[in-house]
C-alpha cells in the first residue's frame, strides 16, 4: 500500500501549533511582521507571495508587500530592502526568488539582515548551517523533514538521492541530511543535470528527493520498491484547463506511486510545507529579535 503524503495537513497542524506563540508575541506588543518584496511580475512568483500573505493573515502574522517594477534598476531592491532591514517593525524579509536578469541575486541575498533573513539564504546562514548550527533552516527543506517526521521515517542510515543542487532546496537539503542529529545521518547522494546514469542513482536510493524543476524526470522504472519519494516540483505546464496550465512534479506520479512506499501529491505535498516552515521561521525571528521565548512545533 502506498502512503499519499498529505503535505497540507501536515502545514494545518504546523500552522495550528504556531498559533498560542503568536498570541504570545503578540500579547508582548510585538506582532510578528514578515515582509515580503517581489520585483516583476512573474506569474507563479506572484501566486507564492499572495499565497504567503493569506497564511499569515490567517494566523495573526503582520504582512507587509513591497512590489517593484521588473525594469527597475537593481537599486531600488536593495533601497527597499535596506528600509526594511532598518525597520524595528519588521522581523522578517524576503526577496520572492528569482530576480530579474539584471539584478545580481547573490547581492540580494547578502544584502538582507541575517537577523531577519527567513528564508535562511543569507551566506551567514548558509554556513552557520553547514557547520550545525542552523539560525533559520530554509523553508523547503525544512518541511521536507517535517514530513519524513509526518510518516516516522528516520533518515539515519538511508541512502537518500537529492536530484538538484539548487541554493534554495538541493544544497541546504543535503546538508540537513548529513547533519548529525535528529532528521539527519543519513548517507547522500547529490545528482544533477551533469550526473551520468540518473537512473542507476536513484534505483538505488531509500529516499528521493527530487527538485531538478524538469517536469516529471522520474518515473517508476527508476525507483526501486518500497521507495519513499519527495516530489518538488512545482512544473506549471501548458494544458486545456481554466488556467490555462496545470501543475506538474518533477515526477511521474502514477508510475512512481506504483513503487513508492510513500509519496508526496503535486499539488498538495511540499508546497503548502514551504510556506508553513516561513511562518515557523517568522515567529522564530520575532521570538529572538524581542527576547520573548515561545514553543515551536
Ligand atoms: N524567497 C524565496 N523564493 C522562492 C522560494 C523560497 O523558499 N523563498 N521557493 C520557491 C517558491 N515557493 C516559495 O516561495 C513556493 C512554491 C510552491 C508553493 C505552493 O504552495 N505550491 C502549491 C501550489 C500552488 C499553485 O497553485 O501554484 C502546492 O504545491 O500545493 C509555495 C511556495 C521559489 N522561490
Amino acid at each position: 500500500m502506498t502512503t499519499v503524503i498529505d503535505g497540507k495537513a501536515v502545514a494545518a497542524d504546523i500552522r495550528e501549533q504556531l498559533t498560542n506563540s503568536v498570541e504570545t508575541l503578540s500579547g508582548e506588543g510585538e506582532t510578528p511582521t514578515l515582509a515580503t518584496v517581489l520585483m516583476g511580475n512573474d506569474p507563479a512568483s506572484e501566486t507564492y507571495v499572495s499565497m504567503k500573505h493569506r497564511d499569515c493573515e490567517e494566523l495573526g502574522i503582520e504582512a507587509r508587500d513591497v512590489r517593484i517594477d521588473g525594469d527597475a534598476p537593481a537599486d531600488e531592491l536593495f533601497e527597499a530592502v535596506e528600509n526594511l532591514n532598518a525597520d524595528p517593525a519588521v522581523n522578517g524579509v524576503l526577496v520572492q526568488m528569482p530576480v530579474p536578469d539584471h539584478v545580481d541575486k547573490q547581492a540580494v541575498l547578502q544584502s538582507i539582515d541575517p537577523e531577519k533573513d527567513v528564508d535562511g539564504f543569507h551566506p551567514e546562514n548558509v554556513g552557520r548551517l553547514v557547520a550545525g548550527d542552523a539560525r533559520y533552516k530554509p523553508c523547503t527543506p525544512h518541511g521536507i523533514q517535517k514530513l519524513f517526521e509526518s510518516i516516522d521515517l528516520d533518515p539515519a542510515g538511508k541512502d537518500v538521492v537529492v536530484v538538484g543542487r539548487s541554493d534554495i532546496v538541493g544544497k541546504p537539503m543535503a546538508n540537513l541530511l548529513i547533519q548529525k542529529e535528529d532528521g539527519g545521518n543519513a548517507t547522500v547522494t547529490v545528482c544533477h543535470s551533469r550526473t551520468e546514469d540518473l537512473a542507476a542513482k536513484t534505483q538505488a536510493a531509500d529516499v528521493v528527493v527530487a527538485a531538478a524543476g524538469v517536469p516529471e524526470l522520474i518515473d517508476g522504472s527508476m525507483l526501486s520498491e518500497g521507495v519513499v519519494v519527495i516530489d518538488v516540483g512545482v512544473n506549471r505546464v501548458d494544458a486545456d484547463t481554466e488556467k490555462g496550465y496545470e501543475l506538474v512534479g518533477d515526477v511521474e506520479y502514477e508510475s512512481a506511486a506504483e513503487k513508492a512506499s510513500a509519496i508526496t501529491p503535486v499539488p498538495g505535498g511540499v508546497g503548502p510545507m514551504t510556506r508553513a516552515m516561513l511562518l515557523y521561521n517568522t515567529v522564530k525571528a520575532t521570538s529572538r529579535q524581542e527576547g520573548i521565548p515561545v514553543d515551536l512545533p
